[in-house]
């Protein structure tokens, strides 16, 4: 059984609860984890307890025969003990992977839901520490912390019991210091939370600025920003240095405590078996069993609030994961209607990003078939009006249809086959050039990638790399120019076979080359797609069946190429003024 991990309640209550919900989520290597974890421990204080047991005889002159079966039991408990250690290894690392493998899916599903929207303001370093950092940090509870803490309270038991039977009063005098020992990591609980929160938002914040620092490397060269980016690395650096060092202060503080209330423990069981020897109410043969009895006492007990003393960081990072899986998507998917057709429609659409308004009542329609030039002077809302149509973010009032049905009743997976979008800046994986094409249709054959990539203006040079098809794109596409990945994000959008095509053009200048192919590339698509075109280059706009300008978030005009600019004064600035249409 797998716990749905979207099922685990909320609260900051919870965090232990949740994690013990999601532990019960693997029932089977939960049980075996605990008994491996038991009969590693039990092993080892059987082993001992016999050792103590025959010592104390010998002291008073045990029968000879004992000795064989004895030492014998000594060995079997031994290796039964190393047994379950190496077992409690194998098996509670399998439990704790099957459970972060859960998380991790949870982790990734809870980004998916928030992107794109709802992580802008999350730097990629950040989420890559909770989706890697923290989920191993749970990878420790689970391995060790859980199964521990529950055979710290069986072995414990067990042996209070044994030493019950051969002294009453050795069990009474221990009981005080059981609960002082294991209350310790409480003491400072919440503290310890604290702590772990702002060592990890600090480990967090050193990881988003180095991943930041690489993938700007180049800007950093070129601005000689070297000096300035190490100083703010230092700072980061400085900060974690004073986090990680409060946190082993609060962690040292505790562990020493626990130190001296154990031996506090040790010391009163051993003063106290003195005074019953001395009143004859402990017999001398007793004596050593007694005092591996009051070990195998204390030891696991301490043992625990000594691991228990670093949770602060486990809970910090388990409050973060959480707060993943938790992650509600700003897009409600309940739609059940299928477009109509490849039509698409602004009636009335207001949006605003955090209050501040970027589309003020904005209508247009695109029918099937027809190309539309999206233009307007920069930050006029273009961009914002494809994202709303591929419902990366919802209209706050009005409506976007497609095919004569608004977007909030189609099924979300439906809309991503209807629509395909070729962003400005259109990530490629560092796969091959055949993989990248691949993920607008898994199942492709050579074929039809072909075929998208002579429809793209793409296959000639391709073609001419020297591994064709199966040349390595680079991270994120760095191997080749900026037309030739605009070039294979417009075929693997193709290859998708979605009747809308979005296409947000790269405002970025291109070479002739670049430039004239992707002219082509639209020029074979016209009529066959619906196609949406963020347009910034004049050449594109002339291209359009119709022009739709924006300013300001508004409509200001829409017509043809040739009626706008007989028409509109603001059309004329705008063509005129160069990369920026
Ligand atoms: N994630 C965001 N958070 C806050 N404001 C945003 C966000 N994205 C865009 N904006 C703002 O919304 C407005 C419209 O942006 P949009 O990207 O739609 O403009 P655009 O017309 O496509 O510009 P360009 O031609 O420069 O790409 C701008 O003022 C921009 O600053």
């Amino acid at each position: 059984m797998k716990v749905n991990v979207h099922e685990i309640p909320q609260g900051p209550r919870s965090t232990w609860g949740d994690l013990l919900r999601l532990s019960a989520g693997q029932p089977r290597l939960l049980a075996l984890t605990i008994a491996a974890t038991l009969i590693a421990q039990a092993g080892m204080v059987t082993s001992l307890a016999l050792g103590a047991w025959l010592a104390g005889l010998a002291l008073t002159g045990a029968p000879e025969s004992l000795w064989q079966p004895v030492l014998w039991g000594m060995l079997v408990s031994a290796v039964a003990g190393a047994g379950g250690r190496w077992w409690q290894a194998h098996i509670s690392h399998a439990f704790a992977f099957a459970l972060i493998e859960t998380l991790q899916v949870g982790i990734y599903d809870g980004l998916e839901r928030a992107a794109p929207g709802g992580l802008s303001d999350t730097r990629s370093g950040e989420q890559a520490n909770v989706a890697l950092n923290d989920a191993q940090a749970l990878e420790h509870f689970f391995a060790h912390t859980l199964a521990d803490t529950i055979a710290a309270v069986v072995v414990p038991l067990l042996a209070l019991l044994a030493l019950a039977w051969i002294q009453p009063w050795l069990t009474l005098v221990l009981l005080p210091f059981l609960p002082t020992l294991t209350s310790v990591p409480f003491w400072l609980g919440e503290r310890a939370f604290r702590q772990g929160r702002e060592m990890n938002a600090a480990l967090a914040g050193l990881n988003a600025e180095v991943i930041e620092g690489i993938e700007a490397r180049r800007e950093i060269l070129l601005f000689n920003q070297e000096a300035a980016w190490r100083a703010r690395l230092g700072q980061y650096l400085a900060r974690l240095k004073s986090e990680q060092r409060r946190y082993a202060l609060r962690t040292g503080a505790e562990q020493g405590g626990i130190e001296l209330i154990q031996s506090l423990a040790l010391i009163t069981a051993l003063v106290a078996s003195a005074v019953l020897l001395e009143y004859q109410a402990l017999a001398l043969a007793q004596v050593p069993l007694s005092v591996v009895l009051v070990g195998a006492a204390l030891l696991p007990l301490a043992e625990v609030a000594r691991s228990a003393s670093q949770l602060g960081a486990v809970r910090a990072s388990a409050a973060r994961v959480l707060a993943l899986l938790h992650q509600r998507s700003p897009i409600q998917d309940n739609g059940q209607r299928l477009p109509k057709d490849a039509s698409i429609e602004f009636n009335q659409v207001v949006f605003a990003h955090s209050e501040r308004p970027v589309l003020q009542g904005v209508n247009f329609r695109v029918e099937t078939g027809e190309m539309v030039a999206l233009v307007g002077p920069s930050g006029s809302g273009k961009t914002t009006c494809a994202n709303l149509l591929m419902r990366f973010y919802e209209v706050q009032s009005g409506t976007v249809k497609l095919g004569s049905e608004d977007l909030r009743d189609i099924p979300l997976s439906e809309l991503r086959h209807w629509i395909a979008w070729v962003g400005q800046e259109a990530y490629l994986f560092d796969d091959s050039i055949e993989g990248n094409l691949r993920l607008g249709k898994p199942e492709a054959t050579q074929q039809e990638i072909e075929i998208a990539a002579h429809q793209a203006q793409a296959h000639d040079f391709i073609q001419a790399l020297p591994e064709g098809y199966q040349t390595r794109c680079g991270a994120n596409g760095a191997r080749l120019s900026g037309g030739q990945r605009q070039r294979i994000a417009i075929a693997r959008a193709l290859l998708s076979q979605a009747p809308v095509l979005v296409m947000d053009e790269a405002s970025s200048s291109l070479d002739a080359d670049s430039e004239h192919a992707l002219q082509q590339a639209l020029l074979a698509l016209r009529g066959q797609y619906t196609l949406l075109v963020v347009a910034h280059r004049p050449s594109t706009i002339a291209q359009a069946d119709r022009v739709v300008l924006l300013q300001d978030g508004c409509i200001l005009d829409q017509g043809s190429h040739e009626q706008l600019l007989h028409r509109c004064e603001q059309y004329v600035q705008l063509l005129a003024q160069p990369a920026s249409a």
